[in-house]
């Protein structure tokens, strides 16, 4: 039990590593795996702050014990109620039948509609406050940061906010739980993904938050997920604020569909023509061959954005679907956009390309481009004037 870390003198990090699920709610790869961050508070009330995923039962609960031997947990925190933190509540319970669990009346209703649970609850409210002995908590709803029941839960003592899924990233933690004790550039690379892809539809919400943590002394930041902030908390929550409300860098990302090479033949063009006009920060991503997940979290940090694509069986190229669809779910804005599509008899792409543009509203810059099969060299200049134009408004 030599991985159990302290947070403060009597605050522990109770979490596990998780190297074994390859995909993050069966979506989102992880190469790196991903921790399940537990708190346990050791005062006149023992008291845990969120739980792991089912799979992780076994080592949270030898955790658990390690640390309070043969007392009894008085009372379990839900911040929020997803699975991979919700998984070992009734295990928990068993272990500890005395146990009272804490939660709003949404966090209630789901502990209810999952596993049944309807017995030792409190149901507590946006301010409440409860007393551990030394430690004070406070709870803050936080609703939709990503579900309807998301708080956090402030210990007043020590300053330690408690923020569930938010300010979470993926990547196990090996050894070091602390924003200074690891590769900070790695997790918060990671730390961006997360939110781009599971909290960013929730921009509104996540400034609504912040503002309400604007009052609270925070010293430190403990997630559900990735490294503990306490050199910089500050930081971590001005990167929320800045994503949630998608202000972007300077820079554009390019994606393009293509099966035979005739689409991705423009890519150069454009490019070549970015780069002519002072544009420094160029990514070009494959469709294909790059999980969408790390597309998206590039998308999130720059203002500029070219989508190309070929038609496949009367429509969009699918991963390309797959990309528009999921950035029209997130509500993207404040990018200007170039288009590009292909066809060989009955275009689809460029018409489809057209609708995201109008769903989202993102700036159109002119001419998009469609070709038939193959780009003539009158394609590849108007290209060149598509990128010359969106040029212009990225630098700002
Ligand atoms: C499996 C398959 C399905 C296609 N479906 C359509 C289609 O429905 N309509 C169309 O106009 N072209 C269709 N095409 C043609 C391509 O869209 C066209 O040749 C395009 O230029 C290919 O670009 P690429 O070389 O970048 O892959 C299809 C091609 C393939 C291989």
């Amino acid at each position: 039990m030599s991985d159990i870390r302290f947070v403060t003198e009597n605050i522990k990090w109770i979490g596990t590593n998780d190297r074994t699920t390859e995909l993050f709610e069966a979506l989102w790869p992880l190469p790196d795996g991903v921790s399940y961050n537990s708190f346990l508070i050791n005062d006149d009330k023992i008291t845990i702050i969120d739980t792991v995923k089912d799979s992780e039962i076994y080592n949270f609960l030898n955790k658990i014990q390690y640390v309070i031997k043969d007392n009894s947990v008085d009372y379990l925190i839900i911040n929020h109620m997803e699975p991979d933190h919700s998984g070992a509540i009734k295990a928990l319970i068993k272990e500890y039948p005395d146990i009272t669990i804490i939660g709003n009346e949404k966090t209630l209703n789901y502990l209810e509609q999952f596993y049944g649970i309807k017995e030792n609850t409190k149901q507590i409210s946006d301010g409440d406050e409860l007393s551990l002995g030394k430690h004070k908590l406070s709870f803050h709803l936080t609703p939709m940061l990503h579900w309807p029941e998301t708080m956090m839960t402030f210990e007043k003592t020590e300053k330690v906010l408690f923020s569930g899924d938010a300010f979470g990233g993926f990547g196990t933690l090996e050894g070091g739980i602390f924003d200074d004790e690891v590769n900070l550039q790695f997790y918060e690379e990671e730390i961006c993904r997360y939110f781009t892809n599971i909290v960013a539809k929730y921009g509104p919400m996540v400034e609504k938050a912040i503002s309400k943590l604007e009052n609270l002394d925070i010293k430190i930041i403990a997630p559900t997920h990735g490294p503990v902030w306490r050199s910089n908390p500050k930081q971590i929550i001005s990167d929320y604020y800045r994503w949630g409300r998608q202000e972007t860098k300077e820079g554009v990302v390019i994606v393009y569909g293509s099966m035979y090479g005739n689409t991705e033949s423009v890519v150069d063009t454009i490019t070549r023509k970015l780069a002519d006009n002072k544009i420094k920060n160029i990514k070009v991503y494959n469709i294909s061959k790059t999980d969408v997940s790390y597309i998206i979290s590039d998308i999130w940090k720059y203002n500029g954005l070219v989508l190309g694509s070929c038609t496949y069986n009367t429509r969009l190229f699918p991963p390309m679907e797959y990309l528009v669809a999921f950035l029209e779910n997130k509500n993207i804005k404040n990018r200007v956009l170039g288009l590009f599509g292909s066809y060989s008899w009955s275009g689809k792409a460029l018409k489809r390309l057209k609708e995201f543009q109008q769903t989202t509203k993102l700036e159109l810059i002119e001419p998009s481009i469609e070709f038939k099969s193959a780009p003539t060299k009158t394609d590849h200049e108007s290209c060149s004037t598509m990128a010359e134009n969106l040029a212009k408004k990225v630098l700002k």
